[in-house]
């Protein structure tokens, strides 16, 4: 069976506080965005930024220039913090596609999220995303991603928090990421054992568009799903980088169509010009094309 792919290539932050980067969103090509209420806002205009969700999510724009609708996530202060339960009940309001929960530590911080959402809303209806950026995350990593497993629990995506993962352990971060890479990985393999989509963190130098197009490239090798962003400059690079390449498509189509030869019918295995390909393929391939199909690729 094909999952239905939703693109979450360039996911925009967008701080709830700037007005100015609140007006440029429904223009932008992004796939989702974030209106974030947590970090980007400073703690005198939490409240403020808060009331604004209303009024952001009424100016919601049906579709961007894909023709798809832009998926709209509310970045909540944590459940523990002065702001968090507000936050929450606000978000609600707006019915957003996802709450993003922060400094998400045990699978209890996502249920009792969840247990708020049960009183308004179907599984169906808001879903959760979580925000992997502290050491006792990881450290629970597994229990966690196994939430996604259960619809009742709504978790659907984690984003990685490099930048919270840096100050926490102390780490150093290199421009290669060699001493997050370790963790970035095991995400990649918790999310895919919860059947969670994947985000990678944030790369701070919005300037350096080099820079960020190769740590996208390497993302997507590594297998994430798409990239957190803090700039729409970023946006085009995260767009390519994380869709299928005309290459990867032009094999799957060969593939698809050797396994529909005749000759190939009930075949396990093939050769497909020198290479072995069996079923597992097809079935990779078929993902691929139904990927590639959804983005407009
Ligand atoms: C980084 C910025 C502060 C830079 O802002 P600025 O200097 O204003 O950039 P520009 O002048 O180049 O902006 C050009 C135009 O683009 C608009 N803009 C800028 N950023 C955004 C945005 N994020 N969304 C929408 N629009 C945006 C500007 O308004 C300009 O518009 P115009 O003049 O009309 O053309 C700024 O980019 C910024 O604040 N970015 C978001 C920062 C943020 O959200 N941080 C928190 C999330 S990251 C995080 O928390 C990581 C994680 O938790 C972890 O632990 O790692
Ligand atoms: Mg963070």
């Amino acid at each position: 069976m094909i999952e239905t792919y939703r693109p979450r290539r360039s996911v925009l932050y967008v701080p709830a506080s700037n007005d100015k980067a609140l007006a440029k969103t429904s223009s932008l090509a992004c796939d989702a965005v974030i209106i974030d209420l947590e970090d980007a806002v400073a703690p005198a205009d939490k409240v403020a930024a808060r009331e604004k969700l209303a009024g952001i999510f009424a100016k919601r724009p049906v579709a961007n220039h894909n023709g798809r609708r832009c998926e709209m996530i509310v970045r909540i202060n944590p459940l523990a913090s002065e702001w968090g339960a507000d936050d929450l009940l606000a978000a609600l309001r707006s019915e957003p596609d996802a709450i993003l929960l922060p400094k998400v530590d045990t699978p209890r911080d996502v249920l009792g999220a969840g247990d708020v959402l049960d009183d308004n809303f179907a599984p169906d209806e808001v879903k959760l995303w979580a925000m992997i950026e502290t050491p006792k995350a990881l450290l629970n990593i597994g229990p966690i991603a196994e939430l996604g497993r259960d619809p009742a629990s709504r978790l659907v995506c984690f984003v990685a928090g490099t930048n919270d993962l840096v100050k926490e352990t102390g780490v150093l971060a290199t421009p290669d990421r060699r001493y997050l890479t370790p963790w970035l990985m095991q995400m990649v393999l918790a999310a895919r054992a919860g059947g969670l989509d994947l985000l990678d963190g944030v790369f701070n130098e919005f300037r350096d568009l080099d820079g960020f197009a190769r740590e996208c490239t390497e993302a997507a090798a590594m297998g994430f799903d798409g990239k957190s962003l803090i700039h729409p400059a970023q946006i085009d690079a995260a767009n390519r980088a994380f869709a299928p390449s005309a290459e990867a498509v032009a094999e799957a189509r060969s593939v698809k169509e050797a396994f529909a030869l005749a000759e190939n019918a009930g075949r396990q295995v093939i050769a497909l010009n020198g290479k072995m390909v069996e079923r597992l393929h097809l079935a990779q391939a078929e993902k691929l094309l139904a990927k590639a199909a959804a983005i407009g690729a």
